[in-house]
């Protein structure tokens, strides 16, 4: 069971070896849940070798080497959480627990004070681990699992530690009682079941990375053409269904080729980036923002007639018109106030067709331009 949970722990090295080598370098920690299963296998063999090698060899390294395992994977997910790696009082420690091994197996033997001493520090640093991953939100399910396997590890330590001091240590490693054995499974499938866990969590976290890539705009972040298409349509749908309104906004920065002609195309893209910022924060919560295509954007207003929208133009509008901060790089820049041309479209009956409000929308903004700009025009 032990060397079979050591080769399946190896194997999963090799999985998150190949996941390291092509998956993104944004998804860190992947290196050290490469080097955790190795570790874990290595103090398998050196305790499978009990009687073969000398005593602080298969007793006192293999410990800190299975505890250096177990911080490995600590490490691993401090990174993948987005933490720096801080793992040095780990390290004191396992020096400190090897000291402790050494002193109760070659001056003066003591099975139960050995196990106490190792059950109590892997039951500490599981139960850190653990917390590590309870102040995040635990959003997919490999998220979940970690956590939960984690949780279990650091109780049956604590269990086995309690076990000890109440003096059912029993004689050595391999004794065949029930919860020796049981204790034994548990550890050896550690590695197999943390090293599964990581795999889990690193394949989410491309999902939703890709998902991000493949739905927003890589200038401004906020939908993309394709991601807002897909929501409006839904959305329109859902108004013809039901009979609630929806509104669209077509907006257009005005004079967008003098900023880039004047300041230089960087200049340009940052007051796109700007724009998409300070237009999401006068919408409401069931209101989408994406770009349309160079400086025009698209909001969609579900449960919002046009005079409601139009007011939510409005309020755009004025938002965008306010100078920039004194440090930004617009202000530095010498570009002064962003004004916008707005057309505000709705639904109109159960005949409506999305493209036909589209175009509404896109004639109002027409006619806002031909107006002067710097105003909202309605459908
Ligand atoms: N910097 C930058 N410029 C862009 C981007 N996409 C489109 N543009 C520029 O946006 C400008 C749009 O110009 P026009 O369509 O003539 O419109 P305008 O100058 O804003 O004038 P009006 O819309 O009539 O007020 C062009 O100069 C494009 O090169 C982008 O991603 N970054």
């Amino acid at each position: 069971m032990i060397v079979l949970a050591g080769i399946m722990g190896l194997l999963m090295a090799v999985v998150m070896f190949s996941m390291r080598r092509s998956y993104p370098k944004s998804i860190r920690g992947l290196r050290e849940w490469t080097i955790a299963p190795i570790t874990c296998c290595a103090s398998t063999v050196l305790f499978a070798l009990r009687g073969v090698l000398p005593d602080l060899i298969t007793i006192v390294i293999a410990n800190m080497v299975l505890l250096q395992g177990c911080v490995f994977y600590y490490a691993g997910s401090q990174l993948f959480l987005g933490h720096p790696r801080d793992t040095r009082w780990w390290s004191v420690s396992i020096v400190a627990v090897g000291i402790v091994l050494f002193w109760f197996s070659a001056i003066q033997p003591n099975y139960a004070v050995r196990l106490a001493v190792f059950t109590l520090a892997i039951a500490a640093l599981f139960a850190a681990h653990a917390r590590l991953y309870l102040r995040h939100p635990l959003l997919h399910f490999g998220m979940r699992l970690m956590t939960g396997l984690l949780v279990v590890q650091a109780l049956v330590a604590a269990l086995r530690f309690v076990s000890v001091v109440l003096g059912a240590a029993g004689v050595g490693l391999l004794e065949a009682s029930l919860f020796q054995s049981l204790y034994i499974v548990m550890y050896s499938l550690t590695a197999l079941m943390l090293s599964i866990a990581g795999v889990l969590m690193a394949t989410d976290r491309v999902r939703v990375e890709f998902e991000f890539l493949a739905t927003h705009d890589p200038l401004t972040g906020v939908l993309n053409r394709r991601a807002l298409f897909a929501f409006v349509e839904a959305e329109f749908a859902r108004s013809q269904h039901a009979g609630t309104p929806l509104s669209l906004l077509m907006l257009d920065a005005d004079h967008f080729k003098n900023i880039n002609d004047a300041f230089g195309h960087q200049a340009g893209d940052e007051v796109l980036r700007e724009m998409a910022q300070r237009l999401q924060s006068p919408l409401p919560a069931a209101a989408r923002l994406g770009r349309y295509g160079g400086e025009e954007f698209l909001v969609a207003l579900p449960g919002l007639s046009p005079e409601a929208a139009r007011v939510v133009a409005e309020r755009l509008r004025e938002v965008l018109a306010a100078p920039f901060d004194a440090s930004s790089l617009l202000a530095v820049a010498g570009i002064g106030r962003l004004t916008v041309s707005i057309g505000v479209a709705g639904v109109q009956g159960a005949t409506d067709t999305l493209d036909a409000m589209l175009a509404r929308a896109d004639a109002a903004l027409y006619r806002a331009k031909a107006q002067g700009r710097d105003r909202v025009e309605s459908a």
